[in-house]
């Protein structure tokens, strides 16, 4: 964001944040508030349901992290082992391994009981339990660690969480004292086919709770679930305002500027390649050399339609590429551990323009995953959903920080997708 898009400081919510919270939000350096945290925040804590609606790379984590944690510190019963306080629903594992770390986060933070023996017993929460597929772990191991440690908050994929909830751990986990469930985008959760599970997981969870639907994009589809899992929710929707002397879409400020509502950040530039189905992997390369030459730029995601292509891609592009740049690949079809190998790999690569790091990848990489220093992403192939050209996009030009962000065009493509991705964003000719 840029600076003047941050809301008041985190000092100005109605409810006074918990002092070592605050003191976490503070070391990781973010001194005000964005304005979804700020909008959100308050609502969530008067025990409102929220569906939230904000831009890529806005801040929307912190926005539920926050009050889910404060609700569970306000707790009048403090939590029993076996009963869970908060529930985290998202579409991919890497999404929830993200979330998991920065709840994990806080919660190594909290003051320990002065006590000879600081281990992770004396803590007053419990660390928080991530159920995803891995080869670590079985729904099976997913109980053992809830019956070991208890976890007052759990962040998962659907299918664990059903397997968690209404399967394996049906007579052990008690989520009778269920304070908030969120569902972190959640047109994608439904995108994937998960209306059936998520609502046995609703119908399942006490109805005295608050629910957070959040992501970059909604959609109609929502309205069922909204009606299944929410009651007279509050709506807040971010978006960038944009303004300029013309345009169709907008309404005009006082001094007849129009103002143009933006589905992606301020701080994004936007551009389209149109060529020759034959000339798309020079243009890639072109594009990356470029970057590399004249932006300084230095980490980039490339996304492809398939696994297939991302492999082949894998392959062909080292003798394509500015020597000393580092490939790394992730899609639906590697293992578990492979993905996690590679996502760690890209985001701790120490990476310059003179050795950048690419990251090939399909949509399993477009949602929700934060890595701040991606400078460009490339859409070799465009998607044919226009909330996947947002979500990808927005992994880059996150919090305020500059990006670009190219999508390659080849034949029809310039006249069917091109046109409804040309209208909704603002794109220029590169
Ligand atoms: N108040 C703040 N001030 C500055 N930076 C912040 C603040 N809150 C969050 N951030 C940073 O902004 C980045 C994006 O946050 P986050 O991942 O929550 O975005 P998001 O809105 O969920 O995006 P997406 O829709 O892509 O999932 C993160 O690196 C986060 O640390």
């Amino acid at each position: 964001m840029s600076s003047t898009a941050y809301a008041g400081p985190w000092t100005s919510l109605p409810t006074t944040l918990t002092s070592w919270i605050l003191d976490v939000i503070q070391s990781m350096g973010h001194e005000r508030m964005t304005p979804v945290q700020s909008a959100t925040i308050p609502l969530f804590m008067k025990h409102k349901d929220v569906v939230v609606e904000a831009v890529t790379g806005s801040g929307k984590t912190l926005a539920f992290v926050i009050p889910v944690l404060e609700k569970l510190i306000r707790r009048e019963n403090k939590l029993r082992k076996n009963d869970i306080g908060a529930l985290i629903i998202t579409p991919t594992r890497e999404l929830a391994t993200q979330i998991y770390g920065i709840f994990t986060m806080f919660l190594a933070a909290q003051p320990r009981p002065l006590t000879e023996d600081p281990g992770p017993s004396t803590s007053q929460y419990p660390p928080p339990l991530l159920l995803i597929s891995s080869s670590q772990s079985s729904p099976a191991q997913d109980i053992e660690r809830f019956l070991s440690t208890g976890a007052d908050i759990v962040i998962g994929t659907p299918g664990r969480i059903e397997e968690f909830l209404l399967g394996k751990g049906q007579f052990v986990v008690n989520v009778k004292e269920l304070d908030v469930l969120v569902l972190d985008e959640a047109d994608r959760l439904l995108d994937l086919g998960f209306q059936v599970t998520l609502t046995k997981i609703i119908t399942h969870l006490p109805k005295q709770r608050r629910t957070g639907l959040f992501s970059a994009t909604m959609t109609d589809a929502l309205s069922e679930l909204v009606r299944v899992g929410l009651r007279n929710p509050s709506r807040i929707t971010v978006q960038v305002q944009v303004k300029g002397e013309g345009g169709s879409n907008g309404s005009s400020d006082k001094k007849g500027r129009v103002i143009e509502e933006q589905r992606i950040p301020a701080s994004l530039q936007n551009y389209c390649v149109s060529c020759l189905a034959s000339e798309k992997t020079v243009q890639l390369s072109r594009i990356i050399s470029h970057e590399v030459q004249k932006q300084q730029s230095s980490q980039f995601i490339v996304y492809f339609a398939t696994c297939a292509c991302v492999d082949h891609f894998y392959h062909v592009l080292p003798g394509l590429l500015p020597s000393g740049t580092k490939l790394h690949s992730l899609h639906g079809h590697l293992s578990p551990s492979a993905r996690t190998r590679t996502l760690t790999a890209f985001s701790e690569a120490i990476s310059t323009p003179a050795s950048p790091s690419v990251l090939l990848c399909t949509d399993v990489a477009a949602r929700g995953l934060d890595l701040p220093h991606v400078d460009v992403v490339i859409q070799y192939d465009p998607p044919t959903d226009p909330k996947a050209f947002s979500h990808r996009c927005g992994r880059t030009a996150r919090a305020g920080r500059s990006g670009r962000a190219y999508v390659l065009l080849v034949g029809r493509e310039v006249e069917y997708v091109g046109k409804s991705i040309l209208l909704s964003f603002s794109i220029s000719e590169w």
